[in-house]
């Protein structure tokens, strides 16, 4: 893959056409490679990638049972093939839509996928990496001068209920402000200045979430798991205001990115397990993941009403589906044969929602490829002159008109 280097805007307005350059909706596809498991069974892949296209070829039989194989082929934005690294799924993904969290853009970066086809695996890297180029955007003096600090929370959605990652799985809910703006009361945010701290927290988070029952792995598969990063506007303490739950609101939101590791997509199936407690999950997770379909068709074809009310996710991410959002959704595929169902469901989901984001797209989406990355030389590059008018911004906790949904 090709990089050039980045140069930042000269002037608001050139930093403006930059930002509706970067595609509202963009589609990628993560191809892991076969797993010990896969390869000791002598497993065949059955996945094969070229440029932004992939082939799966589906083994069948006739009636008569002699094999043949069907090929199902698929584009998207961007394909990765099992050589590429986490570095490069960050370009690919996250980096471009960095610079616009500057500019009041709220964005949502999710893997989607059967369990064990790697959304963790994926996910895990990317807060820290998109942390780095937000706390170096921070440092520069443009960004300092004006007090804009970085906030990290992790939380968890599961069974439909919401737990804090960073403070012991406290129950948090959602609750509804006057301006129809989400929040989540109790949910303990983290000021961040360095990437270590941000280290911490995500591990501390992780833990969290794979020690929640007696099988991690059943676990993390049957909950979405959402860390973000908010850049906010610093406000003196005197004149902060405080939620319901005695929290104090420490400056207005500018922009922010949520990164979903979502829970396994053939979990959306388990309807029609005996366990009951398998099925209402099963069922939640189906509903979250429609719902999350919905809502991105309604975000790109720019209508009024956003069917976030859905599911707790969609709720959750309700200010991330108004205004000026941006969304990576990243599809986690097994390329082992016995996967092939799944697979293919995968990417029919992801096919869905690179359809919803239709027109005008293929110019949207050029504009994405022709975006270099950020440029690790700081000097050059964080130049912009930033003009955020912050009164207009989102801001978070105000008081409470309630309509308590949690
Ligand atoms: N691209 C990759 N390269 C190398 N190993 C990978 C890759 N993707 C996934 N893996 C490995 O495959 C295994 C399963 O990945 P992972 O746990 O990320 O799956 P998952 O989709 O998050 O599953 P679940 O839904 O159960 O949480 C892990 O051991 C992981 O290290």
């Amino acid at each position: 893959m090709q990089m050039s280097q980045f140069q930042f805007p000269t002037n608001e307005k050139e930093g403006n056409a930059r930002e509706n350059n970067v595609a509202k909706i963009k589609v990628v596809v993560r191809k892991r490679p076969l797993n010990k498991k896969e390869l000791s069974r002598k497993e065949e892949d059955i996945v094969t990638v070229c440029d932004n296209a992939l082939t799966v070829h589906e083994p069948k039989l006739k009636v008569d049972l002699t094999a043949y194989v069907e090929k199902h082929e698929f584009c998207f934005d961007a394909v990765l093939d099992e050589q590429v690294t986490n570095d490069e799924v960050y370009r690919v993904t996250v980096e471009p839509i960095i610079p616009t969290i500057f500019q009041r853009t709220k964005a949502t970066c999710f893997a989607y996928g059967q369990t064990g086809s790697g959304k963790t695996f994926t996910m895990q890297p990317l807060p820290l990496r998109a942390a780095e180029d937000l706390v170096r955007l921070l440092h520069q003096p443009v960004y300092r001068n004006q007090r804009f600090k970085l906030w990290l929370s992790f939380f968890e959605i599961y069974g439909g209920k919401l737990f804090d990652l960073l403070n012991e799985r406290k129950k948090l809910c959602m609750r509804e402000d006057g301006r129809q703006q989400v929040c989540i009361v109790g949910l303990q945010e983290f000021e961040v200045s360095d990437v270590q701290i941000v280290k911490e927290y995500i591990e501390r988070g992780n833990a969290a979430r794979s020690t929640g029952s007696t099988g991690a792995n059943e676990e993390s598969s049957r909950s979405h798991a959402i860390l973000q990063l908010a850049v906010k506007k610093h406000t003196e303490v005197k004149e902060s205001r405080r939620n319901n739950d005695g929290n104090e609101s420490r400056g207005k939101v500018v922009g922010k990115i949520s990164f979903i590791d979502l829970a396994g997509s053939e979990r959306g199936a388990d309807t029609t397990d005996n366990d009951r407690q398998t099925r209402i999950e099963g069922a939640e997770i189906n509903k979250s993941l429609l719902a999350l379909k919905e809502c991105i068709r309604a975000l790109d074809n720019d209508q009024i009403h956003i069917p976030f009310r859905g599911s707790k996710l969609t709720e959750v991410l309700r200010d991330s589906f108004v205004g000026n959002s941006r969304t990576v959704m990243i599809s986690c595929i097994s390329p082992n044969a016995g996967s092939c169902e799944h697979t293919l469901n995968t990417l029919r989901y992801a096919d869905r929602v690179k359809s919803l984001s239709k027109s005008g797209n293929t110019k949207k989406d050029q504009g994405v490829n022709s975006l270099p990355p950020i440029s690790k030389d700081a000097s050059s590059a964080f130049s912009m002159p930033v003009s955020v008018d912050i009164e207009d911004v989102y801001e978070p906790q105000q008081e409470m008109k309630v309509s308590d949904t949690g």
